[in-house]
């Protein structure tokens, strides 16, 4: 099996252009193949309120109303997709910026309305996407860069966390690759202290994940991406990793960095 990575990046490394060029450069060292995956979340909120719709966020997924909807469209699939595809063109990645419309390549159902109505919120289930049409595009040379918008084949777009597009494209693209999912955001990995980056803990499985999260020790934003996390490792991703986006290039060398989730 070749071996394929798939790494997600963060609102926050978005929003520095330096961390961003730095990561893009290290993107393109890395050899073989590869899907990158960008959020934008902090961007949508900036432009979202400069526009005067409010932001609402419950348990890290943005309450996504019809204008909400058509500003993350235009932040995630036009001014961050457009601009990371032509720095990777820079830096001499060929990359292809893509929605899960496009291609059809992933499917959601719009999240059903319970104690929260979330709106146009997507869910991806199983089989919602094929690999062998993604692999078609790697195989070719391409690399996707994909946003946090999905489609549910019936014409409308949904928005759906950039973390989850992660984990079920590694997921999916498992059958396929030797596939490593790798987390890049703006600190060392998960911490012990978050204002600490010494305090690296290099090693979580589910038991130690159960103890971080009743020590408090996890919390916020970072919840979500474990339990994405522990998903992938659980249906056939290979390794995940969770850390800073200027450690990426010690991949090249086949050297890890930041957490490591096992098993
Ligand atoms: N133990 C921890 N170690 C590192 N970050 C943590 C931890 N617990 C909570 N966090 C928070 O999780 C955030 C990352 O989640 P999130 O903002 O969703 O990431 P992203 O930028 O990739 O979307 C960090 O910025 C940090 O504030
Ligand atoms: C449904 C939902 O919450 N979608 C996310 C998609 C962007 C994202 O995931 O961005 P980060 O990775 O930068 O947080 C949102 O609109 O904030």
């Amino acid at each position: 099996m070749q071996k394929l990575h798939v790494i997600k990046i963060g609102g926050n490394v978005i929003d520095n252009s330096e961390n961003l060029h730095r990561f893009l450069k290290d993107f393109t060292a890395l050899e073989g193949y590869k899907i990158l995956i960008h959020g934008g979340g902090k961007v949508a909120t900036l432009v979202s309120e400069s526009m005067g719709v409010e932001a609402h966020m419950v348990d890290g997924r943005r309450i996504t109303d019809i204008d909400t909807l058509r500003i993350v469209t235009m932040v995630y699939a036009g001014l961050i997709n457009k601009n990371v595809v032509a720095q990777l063109q820079h830096y001499g990645t060929n990359a292809i910026g893509l929605t899960g419309a496009d291609g059809d390549f992933i499917r959601a159902k719009k999240r059903p309305v319970k104690t929260i109505d979330y709106g146009f919120v997507g869910d991806i289930s199983d089989n919602s996407i094929n690999p062998e049409n993604i692999s078609k595009l790697l195989e070719a040379g391409f690399t996707p860069v994909f946003c946090a918008l999905t489609h549910d084949g019936e014409g409308q777009l949904l928005n759906t966390n950039a973390d989850t597009i992660a984990s079920a494209l590694a997921v999916a693209l498992s059958k396929l690759y030797e596939t490593t999912l790798v987390y890049c955001f703006e600190k060392k990995g998960v911490l012990h202290d978050i204002n600490d980056d010494d305090s690296l803990i290099r090693d979580i499985n589910p038991e130690r994940y159960d103890q971080l999260k009743a020590d408090k020790i996890i919390h916020s934003g970072m919840l979500p991406k474990m339990d994405n996390a522990f998903t992938a490792i659980a249906c056939g991703v290979r390794a995940v990793i969770i850390g800073h986006s200027d450690d990426l290039g010690q991949l090249k060398g086949g050297h890890s960095f930041g957490t490591r989730l096992s098993n």
